[in-house]
């Protein structure tokens, strides 16, 4: 069973088309690269998966139950967690903060105080093997670039998330500060976690992926396992919407034409 899938999704706005019939699946346990040229509709499919946006057609299940999602609300309850580009960080907030910002989720936790909300925003960041955060009472306003998504995504690590999306998290990061991120996806991945990777980054993709779904033109040109294509085949299929004669296997071939 899938952890996430789409079936047949579309979604327009007025005139425009942005999702068609678009399938898409991502696993617990893998890294789900999603990627697309401009405009293809890789945020907008993000927004329906975090009920940003209501979709007009198709379904979307969690661990195979088809779900309304109609406000975001509706995609935290289920787990799903999106770690968007412009992270939504607190600046004037240190660490901890940060982490327990949006905390109302899981009631069960509102009333911990502050010892332990920083014992476990360490704890938390100690197990993903993070050690470029040196105190968790740092203002998130004088962290780097890499480590601010590094909080950013050891707090969906914390609130347990089952499915979480990345939003460019490398766009902004100096090469070391990009491996450093990628590793962290990586981990994510191996805790059972089904993480998708929103990227224009190819050579991320091609190193941290486990599948790759390519989205043309609102429609979903194909979705591969990663080891089955080369990063010139990927290229060509954001490019064109097709792989040519490139030796896709036949059930991703198909998606193409
Ligand atoms: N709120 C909106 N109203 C009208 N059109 C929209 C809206 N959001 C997206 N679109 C259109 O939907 C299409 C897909 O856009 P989307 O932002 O999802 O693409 P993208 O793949 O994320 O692009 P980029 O890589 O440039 O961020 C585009 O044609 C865009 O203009």
């Amino acid at each position: 069973m899938k952890t996430l899938e789409l079936r047949g999704v579309g979604k327009s706005f007025g005139p425009v088309v942005a999702l068609s019939e678009v399938d898409f699946s991502a696993e617990a346990g893998d890294v789900t690269a999603l990627v697309g040229d401009n405009g293809a509709g890789k945020s907008t499919l993000v927004k329906c998966i975090g009920g940003i946006h209501r979709i007009d057609a198709g379904e979307i299940l969690v661990d195979g139950e088809p779900q309304q999602l109609h406000e975001p609300r509706d995609a935290a309850r289920l787990g799903i967690e999106i770690v968007h580009q412009d992270l939504a960080l607190a600046d004037n907030l240190d660490v901890v903060g940060n982490m327990f910002l949006g905390r109302e989720r899981v009631g069960r936790l509102r009333t911990l105080d502050e010892n332990t909300m920083e014992k476990l925003a360490s704890q938390t960041l100690a197990s993903l093997g993070v050690r470029t955060v040196r105190s968790v009472r740092q203002r998130v306003a004088s962290l780097s670039g890499g480590q601010r998504q590094t909080v950013a995504i050891a707090k969906s690590v914390l609130w347990s998330s089952k499915i979480v999306i990345l939003d460019e998290p490398t766009a902004a990061l100096g090469v070391a500060q990009t491996e450093q991120v990628l590793d962290l996806v990586r981990r994510l991945a191996d805790r059972g976690v089904a993480v998708v990777l929103v990227s224009h980054n190819m050579n991320d993709v091609m190193q941290v992926a486990d599948s790759i779904a390519v989205l043309f033109l609102g429609r979903m040109a194909t979705q591969v396992r990663r080891k089955d294509v080369t990063q010139t085949q990927v290229v060509e299929l954001i490019t064109s919407g097709r792989s040519g004669e490139l030796g896709l296997p036949a059930e991703s071939r198909g998606a193409t034409q």
